[in-house]
């Protein structure tokens, strides 16, 4: 997985040209590279993480005075989702098909989930622990959203040149209203065994649903990528931030870019054979995702200047229509992902099963 200077993407011409060419290669072969040399200061990574910590290690009861809302819209996706209750899917929407990953178990992993926190971009407002039992939290997750937002936005620039857009600035401004999505997790320290023979995953082999994910992960390791025959390891780099395609993105450059299958498992030399110990635990992990992704309102297609030389795969194809709006995209995903656990009501089980068909025309959701 090449990993890509940042300064160099918008560096002199002959770095630019040979930064760029290797961008597009990564998302062509793999879907991820890593990013270096970025505009996140390591400091502000670094105190990222800390606030993470420190979140997941309030009580359980605090954690739920924040508790995600068992509605399962893009913006009722907020708040805290306690451990072994989602369950991270490709694109299935099929009633049947979606049952199989559930049938199997449930993730381990905490998460606590925002979305932008400025009024003016209309978000969904986001559910805070109550500031005198994290003081300091919310002042921190606004700043950070900020770096992320200036980060998100000048990829998206060099993605307009890379992808030889007609107009280089169209998915800066198809993101207008920074309607990202960010998710701190923790997946819990966990008995290696069942993990080293498949039986569980703390999160699923799934695609990404968005656009552009930034995914800053700690030292500990454990994720992996499919390179369509195995998984191979993305092994933690310091001062650098995963970028990955998601499945929107995918198609708006019409199969150029790869949204390419991830999980996340015991770290790689735990899983070794040799070294495996049965009774041995691996270490609590955290990782904190960006995830970019177009204004609700936009349609998903090819962008212009993508139409022609796609290799656009059939078998995501048979979900899209011309008229899948982002916000339509993302709340089938979501509603296809959530919500079969212990204190979920039978009520809302069944919501989230019904089978979710792809609008044939446009739905106006703001309206
Ligand atoms: O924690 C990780 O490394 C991966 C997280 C992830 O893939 C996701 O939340 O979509
Ligand atoms: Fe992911």
């Amino acid at each position: 997985m090449p990993i890509i200077d940042f300064a160099a993407l918008n560096g002199d011409w002959k770095q630019r040209e040979e930064a760029r060419n290797q961008l597009d290669m990564g998302f062509q072969t793999y879907g991820f590279v890593y990013l270096e040399n970025h505009s996140v200061p390591q400091r502000m990574v670094d105190d990222a993480f800390v606030w993470a910590r420190r979140l997941f290690s309030l009580p359980l009861d605090v954690k739920l005075q924040a508790k995600h809302p068992a509605k399962n819209t893009p913006e009722n996706h907020r708040g805290y989702i306690a451990d072994s209750i989602e369950h991270d899917t490709q694109p299935i929407f099929d009633g049947n098909e979606i049952q199989k990953p559930r049938a199997t178990f449930l993730e381990r992993k905490e998460t606590f989930e925002m979305g932008n926190p400025f009024p003016e971009s209309e978000a969904g407002l986001n559910i805070w622990i109550p500031e005198e039992r994290l003081p300091g939290f919310r002042a921190f997750q606004e700043l950070w959203w900020t770096e992320c937002i200036k980060l998100q936005q000048s990829l998206l620039r060099v993605f307009g040149d890379v992808l030889g857009l007609q107009d280089e600035d169209l998915l800066c401004r198809q993101q207008s209203r920074n309607d990202a999505h960010v998710s701190l997790i923790h997946y819990p320290s966990m008995s290696l065994a069942p993990l080293h023979s498949h039986q569980q995953r703390p999160p699923n082999a799934h695609t990404d649903i968005g656009g552009l994910t930034l995914l800053f992960q700690d030292e500990v390791g454990g994720l992996e990528i499919h390179d369509d025959s195995v998984f191979k390891p993305v092994i933690p780099k310091r001062g650098t931030v995963v970028l990955n395609v998601g499945e929107m993105l995918e198609r708006q450059t019409n199969g150029r870019w790869k949204s390419a299958l991830h999980q996340f498992t015991a770290p790689r030399e735990a899983m070794m054979q040799e070294g495996f110990k049965p009774d041995c635990d691996v270490v609590d992990r955290f990782s904190i995702v960006y995830f970019g992704q177009p204004d609700p309102k936009v349609l998903i297609n090819a962008l212009p200047g993508c139409e022609i030389d796609g290799k656009w795969m059939p078998n995501l194809g048979d979900f899209w229509s011309d008229a899948v709006s982002s916000y339509n995209w993302l709340d089938g995903r979501l509603k296809a992902e959530f919500y079969v656990s212990k204190d979920t009501t039978e009520e809302e089980a069944r919501a989230t099963e019904r089978r979710w068909d792809p609008p044939s025309t446009w739905v106006n959701v703001y309206d």
